[in-house]
């Protein structure tokens, strides 16, 4: 598959261990559920070119332990990281109360016009239900976040989560609330992009046809 793109923007995928962070990668990189899935050590990495409104984005994913003793080896990951999944896991109260940990660590650590996706995981398990979808929703809303559900073992959503972030990103960059040229603001330009650019800048369009001067 061609590697072209028009964008790459920096994606961190973080909550507490056992969350289902990197069985959402894998599903979404490979379109299946990871099978015996370990607990990450560290900091793992994925990338896929996506289809952002027309425009083929690259991400760049890194999906970080959940686990306290690797926090301070991920944390050096978050900074300038254009995007991130907050993710907890729908049957476990611990890890949604965990959240608002979390939420202040992408603040201060990554940039601070970081789009954020509250992402509920483990949707199959509705009978082990912990936390409620009102609940959480409140939650994001309080918290300007975007908040869905998902399934890394069925699949449900999980593009559609990354989509999310990286649609809401494109959109801040074309409204120019974004700069993909800020420093650390997690957004490169693919090639052609960078090509025109160069090309901008080497041929500024100075000479106007109606100009007398
Ligand atoms: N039923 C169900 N189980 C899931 C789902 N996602 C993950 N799991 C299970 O949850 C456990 C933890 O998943 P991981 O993806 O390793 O969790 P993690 O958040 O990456 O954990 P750390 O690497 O320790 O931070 C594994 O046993 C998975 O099989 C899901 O959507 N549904």
């Amino acid at each position: 598959m061609s590697e072209s793109y028009e964008f790459l923007f920096k994606f961190l995928v973080i909550g507490s261990a056992g969350a289902g962070k990197s069985c959402i990668l894998h599903q979404f990189i490979e379109n299946k559920f990871k099978q015996d899935s370990n607990h990450t050590i560290g900091v793992e990495f994925g990338s896929k070119v996506v289809n952002v409104g027309g425009k083929a984005v690259k991400l760049q994913i890194w999906d970080t332990a959940g686990q306290e003793r690797f926090r301070s080896v991920t944390r050096s990951y978050y900074r300038g990281a254009a995007g991130a999944l907050l993710v907890y896991d729908i049957t476990s109260r611990e890890t949604y109360n965990a959240l608002t940990n979390w939420l202040t660590d992408a603040r201060t650590l990554a940039s601070p016009n970081i789009v954020i996706v509250l992402v509920g995981n483990k949707k199959d398990l509705e009978a082990e239900r912990e936390v409620t979808f009102m609940e959480a929703s409140r939650f994001a809303q309080e918290n300007e976040l975007m908040f869905l559900e998902t399934s890394a073992l069925t699949g449900e959503n999980v593009e559609e989560t990354f989509l999310k972030c990286a649609r809401s990103i494109l959109t801040k960059i074309e409204s120019g609330e974004l700069d993909p040229e800020r420093m650390g603001s997690g957004i490169q330009y693919g090639d052609a992009l960078r090509r025109m650019h160069r090309q901008e800048k080497l041929q500024p369009r100075t000479s106007r046809p109606d100009c007398a001067c």
